[in-house]
């Protein structure tokens, strides 16, 4: 057995407790099957590889949630979002679990489901991190899309497309149960986002990315200076010292290696770079959660295995493997 780290993780209790949340919810997007997700990748041994080959201890509640109980009985569009009051309440009570885990010390590793997912893990370990540290978190964002419509500049209406603007407070929450639970403090800066794999963001969004300077490594960029480079500059804008949510979100990578997912954007990441990414994230010692989302096994069920295998291995990375 090997131990997770050479580089002693700086933010966490133990270096070797990992919290892991399973989300069966697909809810932030109209394609079913996303919520197969979490079983596939667990199936496929993922839980086991981490627990055996790289040392970690888990805390699990062996379960894959769908929240069905949350679930309200009708949930029409508002503010031209599908489904918002499950997505916000499934956001809500997931925030919750991440929390619990995150402020105990624990890295916490969420599969989702889909990426509106990350309105809650990300709201998790931010208040958590701000709570056991004082710090803010850094978010970096690997994704073909940015994900940071508003309800107002969404196209589709699809909430897996807004995450990032309702953990920044440029989407507004409402009541409670309509995304008021986020509160009026932005759980995330725009200042401690950075994005990478970006090739499929709407005209409103690229106006907001450049409106608000807000550092993001597309393809042009990956191409242009390799992904060594961009993985230092992405680092460097964060700096030393900051501790990391990295959310995956499986489409970032090229359909070549993940086929089977809602939003396949051509011209993306090899898995090599995926991984690379990843061992890097991990090497700053500064990783204190991390979300993989998107894995949609019923879609181009050809690639399925494909894209499971591809999703393992992110994590794996994330997490501290290492080639030799
Ligand atoms: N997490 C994702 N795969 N997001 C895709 C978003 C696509 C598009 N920008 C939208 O707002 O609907
Ligand atoms: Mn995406
Ligand atoms: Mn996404």
């Amino acid at each position: 057995m090997t131990s997770p780290s050479t580089i002693s993780p700086k933010f966490l209790c133990a270096g070797n407790e990992l919290g892991v949340v399973a989300v069966g919810f697909s809810g932030g997007q109209r394609k079913p099957g996303v919520d197969a997700g979490p079983t596939a990748l667990i199936q496929a041994g993922l839980l086991t590889q981490l627990k055996e080959d790289l040392g970690y201890t888990l805390h699990h509640d062996d379960e894959v949630h769908n929240y069905s109980s949350l679930m309200p009985q009708s949930d029409p569009d508002y503010r031209n979002m599908k489904n918002p009051l499950a997505v916000s309440v499934v956001t809500q009570r997931l925030a919750t679990q991440v929390y619990d885990h995150a402020k105990h010390g624990h890295l916490v590793l969420t599969l989702g489901g889909d990426h509106s997912i990350a309105i809650g893990t990300v709201a998790g370990t931010s208040r958590a991190i701000k709570e056991r540290l004082g710090r803010e978190i850094a978010v970096i964002w690997v994704d073909a899309h940015a994900d940071i419509n508003t309800p107002e500049t969404s196209v589709s209406g699809n909430i897996h497309g807004m995450p990032i603007a309702f953990l920044t407070g440029l989407a507004k929450g409402e009541k409670e149960e309509m995304f008021g639970w986020l509160g009026v403090e932005p759980k995330l800066s725009l200042k401690k986002l950075v994005y990478i794999g970006l090739r499929d963001v709407d005209k409103c969004e690229k106006k907001v990315l450049r409106d608000h300077g807000v550092r993001a490594f597309s393809m042009h960029d990956v191409d242009k200076y390799g992904i060594a480079r961009v993985m230092e500059m992405a680092l460097g804008h964060i700096g030393t010292d900051t501790p990391i949510h990295l959310s995956f979100d499986v489409d970032a990578l090229d359909p070549q290696w993940a086929p089977s997912t809602g939003t396949p954007v051509r011209g993306g990441l090899t898995l090599r770079e995926g991984d690379y990414i990843a061992e890097c994230v991990h090497e700053t010692g500064s990783l204190v959660a991390m979300d993989l989302v998107e894995v949609n096994p019923s879609l181009e069920a050809m690639g399925a295995q494909e894209t499971i295998r591809a999703g393992c291995s992110l994590v794996r990375c994330a997490l501290g493997d290492t080639l030799l």
